[in-house]
């Protein structure tokens, strides 16, 4: 493709050299430059994208698109000058890559917890209703049952284009991403036309990067003020937040809740740690999720594939057999009866809802002995720490043992993360903690605490396979590690 084609409908600064070059392929990093690539200088939280260019000509690129010319211009070589390269980057990427997010039903996720859940649940679900279907997410990237591993939440805009791409080559119509507030600011979703976007919830995290909690709420808005008229934008009311969402938005307004008049409107009848059992829209169903929070989700993939057209009736019948993605509230259970969750639950409201409903699953538990919580929590290293002091208290009040450990420390002194977390310890509750840095000694841990029917939760990880630990990546499975701690528990 023509350099000037990229730029079809996009504003440009200035240019220097042929705008006829040719361009045969998009990159920010001067690492993966080939001959004939266009190099997208970035600046980055890290480096400047724009001290690059001079290598990534070296290495045979074509063209730069940048927010400034070098000094040292290359007659050889295109330049294009752009208010925002980030920016301009999605929409030239949609150009090269011929608007695939345009010819399918792209449907985006935002919100501090749930973005996994429900992207995977309407991936499943329109799986199930015998489409053919794309996933971003966290866990994974899917086309339908081809699974490419993600590095990110939201990819960067040009591997989005490119997925998409490869999606539409294998039939899919409907494809369902998360977007997270990283990718907001970061303009990863540049230049992407959504059929839809959902709007789950939003509490504490990522403060590190946004800075305040207004900020936060202002990145996460932002998704839904780039939504076309032809989208609509389905928000949670029962979020103290839900209605700013859609304030800007030119999309159509849709609203879900358990608890007022809503576009969608849903009821927990049971809750239980064999499933859910709802009211939606009037009808009775059984789900094989567990927790209110949960119920959140369900609703909005309900009213997702309700806006998308499909039949009520039919949605339910196939959401009801429906499971939840890895590592969310997965149940591994000893011989003995003791009840082990591994759940993500990596923030401080997410860790708020697990251990509430594990609270109320076993308030309802009918045996003479009032089974424990024995919680196994740590926080990420290089990563929000204000949510360090906060996670640790809510696990102290909502369980009757606590064990502090690493989560992936990253870059960061293990023992210096666990101290801040300690910080929020109340002392009455000092009693009840123990401290072991080793995640897998902090199982091990746990398990020799608990007797039969007692409910241990690990969270942090969920379907993390690894704990990342000063830039290397060890195997590590908290569900693996839990289930050995239960075969050594049986075999002592
Ligand atoms: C803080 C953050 O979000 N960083 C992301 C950001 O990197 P950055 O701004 O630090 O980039 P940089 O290293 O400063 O480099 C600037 C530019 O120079 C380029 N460069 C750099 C070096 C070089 O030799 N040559 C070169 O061209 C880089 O490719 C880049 O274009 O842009 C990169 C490219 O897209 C991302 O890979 C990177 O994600 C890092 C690895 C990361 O950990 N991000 C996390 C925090 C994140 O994004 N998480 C959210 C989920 C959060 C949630 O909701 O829970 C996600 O969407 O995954
Ligand atoms: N609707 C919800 N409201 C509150 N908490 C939730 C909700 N859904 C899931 N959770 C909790 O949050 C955890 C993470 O859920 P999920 O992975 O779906 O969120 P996410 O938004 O994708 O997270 P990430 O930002 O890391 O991608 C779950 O393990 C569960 O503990
Ligand atoms: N998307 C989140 C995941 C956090 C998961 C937790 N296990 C951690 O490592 O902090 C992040 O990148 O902040
Ligand atoms: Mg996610």
């Amino acid at each position: 493709m023509q350099l000037k084609d990229l730029f079809y409908k996009i504003p440009l600064l200035a240019t220097s050299g042929s705008m006829n070059t040719d361009v045969t392929s998009l990159t920010m990093d001067s690492r993966k430059v080939g001959p004939g690539s266009l190099f997208i200088a970035v600046r980055g939280t890290l480096t400047d994208g724009h001290s690059y260019i001079e290598t990534a000509i070296r290495q045979g690129a074509s063209a730069i698109l940048c927010e400034d010319f070098p000094t040292d211009i290359n007659p050889n070589v295109g330049y294009v000058r752009v208010q925002d390269s980030a920016r301009t980057m999605g929409f030239a990427a949609a150009n090269f890559y011929d608007q695939p997010s345009r010819k399918v039903k792209l449907v985006g996720v935002t919100g501090t917890n749930g973005k996994t859940s429900v992207a995977t649940l309407l991936f499943r679900l329109f799986r199930s209703l015998g489409y053919r279907c794309g996933l971003l997410s966290t866990v994974q990237n899917q086309i339908d049952d081809e699974v490419i591993p993600a590095t990110h939440t939201t990819p960067d805009v040009i591997t989005t284009n490119q997925l998409l791409t490869r999606m539409l080559a294998h039939g899919c119509t409907h494809v369902f991403m998360e977007v997270s507030s990283h990718a907001v600011v970061q303009e990863r979703i540049a230049g992407l036309t959504f059929a839809g976007g959902i709007f789950t919830n939003i509490t504490h995290d990522h403060l590190d990067f946004h800075g305040t909690f207004d900020n936060y709420i202002r990145a996460k808005k932002g998704f839904f003020d780039q939504l076309p008229a032809s989208a609509f934008a389905l928000t949670n009311v029962d979020d103290k937040r839900g209605l700013v969402m859609l304030q800007n938005t030119a999309a159509r307004k849709e609203t879900y809740s358990l608890q007022t008049l809503a576009t969608f409107k849903g009821k927990v009848i049971a809750d239980s740690l064999f499933g859910l059992n709802m009211f939606i829209d009037d009808r009775e169903v059984w789900f094989k999720l567990i927790g209110r929070f949960n119920a959140y989700n369900l609703l909005s993939v309900y009213g997702t594939a309700v806006l998308l057209g499909e039949d009520p009736t039919e949605v339910l019948t196939s959401l009801s057999g429906i499971t939840p993605p890895s590592g969310r509230f997965e149940q591994v259970v000893s011989d003995d009866q003791i009840v082990g969750i591994v759940d993500y639950a990596h923030t401080p409201d997410a860790l708020l809802n697990v251990l509430e409903t594990i609270n109320e699953l076993r308030a309802t538990d009918e045996q003479d002995y009032l089974p424990q919580v024995i919680t196994v929590v740590g926080c990420g290293g290089n990563r929000d720490a204000a949510k360090r002091p906060i996670m640790a208290d809510i696990a102290c009040r909502l369980s009757n043992r606590v064990i502090l450990t690493s989560d992936n420390p990253r870059n960061e002194d293990p023992m210096a993360i666990l101290e801040q977390m300690q910080a929020g310890v109340s002392p009455v509750d000092v009693k009840k903690t123990i401290t072991i840095e080793d995640r897998h000694e902090a199982i091990r841990r746990a398990v020799s605490l608990s007797r039969p029917h007692d409910i241990i939760l690990i969270a942090g990880k969920g379907h993390e396979t690894y704990q990342e630990i000063k830039g290397v990546k060890y195997d590590f499975d908290d569900r693996v590690v839990l289930r050995e701690a239960f075969t050594e528990r049986r075999n002592q």
